[in-house]
């Protein structure tokens, strides 16, 4: 039921990988009770589900590249649904990585009130997630596919922030920061959507 979702109060959380997404999705989760969707997460939740679906993204995943528009999208409107009746709002992070993608999910879903761009320079990304790769299990945190990640994520994204940009609706947020000094700025902009 798409209805249910007509007056959600959507936010893009974009910015590189390792960047700090995943990090301040948690904290506006505890504090405003927003439903964090990540479709990495989603597709890895798929993955690890050994469907035959999830085979195939997990290649696609394993060499850095995008899964496709419709499995993403598919993915994340069933999960905004089920969350419909108890979130304040929801969180879409890592989504949209290409200007196709903001698109189609506001025909098939809504308008984002919000993108929050969480900017962190290329070399604090790499190794933010060298780090993560030592305990994170995921496959795509070794130093090989982190500069393939980065490369796309330039590419395709920043054409993203540019099209928000004009809407009026980007808060950049300096990601170089200490984690609650980053929040504190998140913060502010989520306050103005009330
Ligand atoms: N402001 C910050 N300062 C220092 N480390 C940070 C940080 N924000 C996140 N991190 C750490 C936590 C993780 O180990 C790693 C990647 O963060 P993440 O939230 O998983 O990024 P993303 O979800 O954007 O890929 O960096
Ligand atoms: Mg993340």
């Amino acid at each position: 039921m798409a209805d249910k979702l007509k007056d959600a109060k959507i936010v893009f959380v974009v910015g590189g990988p390792g960047s700090g997404k995943g990090t301040q999705c948690e904290k506006i989760v505890a504090k405003y009770g927003y439903t964090h969707l990540s479709s990495g997460d989603l597709l890895r939740a798929e993955v690890a589900s050994g469907s035959e679906r999830g085979k195939q993204l997990q290649a696609i995943m394993q060499k850095g590249e995008l899964v496709p528009l419709d499995t993403v999208l598919d993915m994340i409107k069933e999960a905004m649904i089920a969350k419909a009746d108890v979130s304040k709002g929801y969180l879409i992070d890592g989504y949209p990585r290409e200007v196709k993608q903001g698109e189609e999910f506001e025909k098939k879903i809504g308008a984002p009130a919000l993108l929050l761009y969480v900017d962190a320079k290329a070399e604090t990304m790499v190794k933010r997630l060298m780090k993560r790769g030592e305990t994170s299990g995921r496959a795509d945190d070794n130093e090989e596919t982190i500069k393939k990640r980065l490369d796309l994520y330039y590419k395709a994204t920043e054409p993203v922030i540019a099209y928000y940009e004009k809407r009026g609706i980007v808060r950049k947020i300096n990601s170089e920061l200490p984690v609650d000094e980053v929040f504190a700025i998140v913060e502010k902009a989520i306050d103005e959507l009330k």
